[in-house]
């Protein structure tokens, strides 16, 4: 059994197209973590609830750390000969590699034999699974999507031929002049398997106040006595709790159709709407890099042999464990199906939004709370969300539903944020709905062909090195196409991702090389050798250089070409940091590249995140990967339900 880092979830068998089906007729429904944003307030004593859930969570989060505990002790013992009998015995493999029957841990054992209730064993209904089933079921679908995108474009297509392919040289005429110098990302990528800084290290005895949150009912101070030894648990019995996609009345404001926007779009001009602050971005970056490769000279060193003077774990029983770990447990997870790179994962994202996590909270609850909203609270919320990087048209959305809600009902202001949740949850939710195909995750046993594209240093080629990273963990057969053919190490960078994650590079050695021969080569590479995800760098790309832009329709018509029977996806990386800007990208290269969803990068610098909504709301499409971090365990799918607990979560 392998852990699938796409759909997040163990895969039974290798070669099945189906995913395990959802286990909601076993489950006994466990409390709802978030409750929808129709929750009765009225309700007589919604606090026991609250309690009772922190309770669950607080338990299912000490069964989890004590499993990770476990998993370190194995990881350790296979390192360092006779640790596994100093560590105590039995010990539970990390997910990668352990799975054939995930262990489950003697805590929740112990702690499903306290009461006998043993609700720890009473699996959840998997929203993971029940998106990924409708993934597959839909993936002819979005095939067949693609495949009249490309039909738009038949009459050129037709027309092409693997020579033509070949003849385009010169066709980057105007090569944009802030294309950053060309780094390897690893140069000054962290080591991914580098410990997190940890917080407040929890060893014999430690007494934990737990933030409230309202998303998973826990109320705040709820403070625990925790030691090593409540892990042996006398908790009556934990509750995975799971989610439920909210069922919320909002107002149907449908985002414009990308093919209906106006042509300004196009326009030079509004294509870089803030011109030199993205030059003087690209160069201060261009800068940064430069010095941190400088500093990282000579290269990474290799990792030091395990010893047993080894600094200790960074594994700690902190406010972030635990939030983590709600997050997982409320979609849906078992304690000991959690790892330590998901947990990392999620307190990296709750890290990364936090600044804007607290501007956002802090402002809101004082203004929403009391009543319909009047004018002041109404331009109050709007100036926070535009601030946030939500754009017009979701922060109008989003305003007008929560005024909507708050006429009906007086909510206090916890349960206000609850519903204002839900909204934004719909949002993003929404073109993922549209599209019917809720993970983005290649189908075994089939040619998936994932194309990237934006503008320069928006992160493809850290993007494509951290996918294959996430393909080869999954167990995918994975190959990579660098058709970047225009900056000069390009080529090199992507081999360097390669090299790291161990998957071949299809690449032409010539310097400006048509970009289409190289995938044209690739396409054909990947047939002979039955690969199941093809990965395609391509250069970046200003959205409003056209020869640029008809060099990217060129690729995909050559994709579509001569790969008809494949899954295709076409992936917008877009860097968050740049706010409204990544909008106007965004259109452009959905008409060129026949756009299906979108990467997030950079989350964790000083992006607000709110872009997100903006995306979603303006454009239809759905947000399919993030990434915060440059190391390669730094992307993770996108999960709108961990994306709001991260920016309005307690
Ligand atoms: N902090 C942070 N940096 C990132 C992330 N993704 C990529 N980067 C960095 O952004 C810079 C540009 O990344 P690249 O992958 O080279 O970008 P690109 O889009 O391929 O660039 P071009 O080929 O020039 O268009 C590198 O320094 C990456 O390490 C992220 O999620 N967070």
């Amino acid at each position: 059994m392998v852990f699938d880092w796409f759909r997040r979830q163990y895969n039974q068998a290798q070669g099945k197209t189906e995913p395990d089906p959802p286990k909601a007729a076993e489950a006994t429904p466990p409390p709802k973590p978030d409750p929808t944003p129709n929750v009765d307030p009225s309700d007589p004593n919604p606090e026991a609830t609250s309690e009772s859930d922190a309770e669950n969570y607080l338990a299912w989060a000490k069964a989890a750390f004590q499993n990770l505990k476990q998993q370190e002790a194995a990881s350790l013992a296979a390192q360092i000969p006779g640790a596994a009998a100093e560590t105590g015995g039995t010990v539970t493999p990390a997910p990668e590699t352990a799975v054939a029957e995930p262990a489950k841990s003697a805590v929740v054992d112990a702690i499903a034999d306290g009461t006998g209730a043993a609700k720890a064993e009473a699996a959840s209904p998997d929203a993971t699974s029940a998106d990924a089933t409708s993934a597959d079921a839909t993936s002819a679908d979005a095939t067949s999507a693609d495949a009249t995108s490309a039909d738009a474009t038949s009459a050129d297509a037709a027309a092409l031929t693997p020579g033509e392919v070949a003849e385009a040289p010169g066709i980057r005429s105007d090569p944009d002049p802030t294309a950053p110098d060309p780094t390897a990302p690893d140069s000054t990528a962290p080591d991914p398997t580098e410990p997190m800084a940890s917080e407040g290290a929890v060893t014999a005895a430690l007494t934990i106040e737990t933030k409230g949150s309202d998303a998973t009912g826990i109320t705040t101070g709820i403070t625990t006595g925790i030691t090593t030894g409540i892990a042996t648990g006398t908790d009556a019995a934990i509750d995975p709790p799971t989610i439920d996609p909210p069922t919320i009345d909002l107002p149907t404001i449908d985002p414009p159709a990308v093919a209906d926007r106006p042509d300004s779009s196009l326009d030079p001009a509004g294509g870089t709407a803030a011109p030199v602050s993205f030059l003087q971005r690209a160069e201060a970056e261009r800068q940064a890099r430069l010095d941190r490769l400088k500093a990282a000279d000579p290269p990474e060193p290799e990792p030091p042999a395990p010893s047993p003077d080894a600094p200790p774990s960074a594994l700690t029983f902190d406010d972030d464990f635990v939030w983590s770990a709600e997050v997982l447990a409320a979609q849906g997870r078992e304690p000991e199906q959690v790892s330590v790179e998901e947990i990392d994962w999620l307190k990296q994202l709750r890290q990364g939004l936090g600044k804007t996590r607290q501007n956002l909270l802090n402002q809101l609850k004082s203004v929403v709370g009391q009543g319909p909203l009047g004018a002041d609270a109404l331009m109050d919320i709007e100036a926070l969300l535009l601030q946030a990087d939500v754009g017009v048209e979701a922060t109008d959305f989003i305003v007008e539903a929560l005024q909507a809600k708050l006429r009906q009902e007086a909510l206090p202001p916890d349960q206000a944020i609850i519903y204002l949740k839900g909204i934004l949850r719909d949002i993003l939710d929404r073109p993922l709905k549209a599209q019917n195909n809720p993970v983005l995750a290649p189908h075994h046993g089939q040619l998936n062909i994932w194309l990237l594209t934006g503008v320069n240093g928006a992160g493809k080629t850290t993007t494509i090195g951290k996918l294959a990273h996430l393909g080869k963990k999954s167990e995918y057969s994975c190959l990579i196409a660098a058709a970047d053919t225009f900056r000069a190490a390009a080529v090199q960078q992507v081999q360097t991702w390669g090299d790291r994650t161990g998957i071949e590079v299809i690449a032409n050695p010539g310097q400006n090389t048509d970009p289409a021969a190289v995938v044209f080569d690739a396409i054909a590479a990947a047939k002979a050798r039955g690969t199941e995800l093809l990965l395609v760098d391509t250069a970046g790309r200003l959205q409003n250089k056209k020869n640029l832009m008809a060099e990217l329709s060129k690729i995909r018509r050559i994709i579509d070409k001569n790969a008809p029977d494949a899954v295709i996806e076409s992936l917008l990386v877009l860097d968050s940091s740049l706010g409204q800007n990544g909008i106007r990208q965004a259109e452009v290269f959905a008409e060129a590249a026949n756009l299906t969803g979108v990467v997030l990068t950079k989350l964790d610098g000083s992006a607000k995140g709110g872009v997100a909504l903006a995306v979603t709301q303006k454009l239809g499409l759905p947000i399919r990967f993030i990434g915060a971090g440059e190391g390669i365990e730094d992307l993770r799918p996108f999960a709108s339900y961990e994306f709001v607990e991260a920016l309005l979560g307690g």
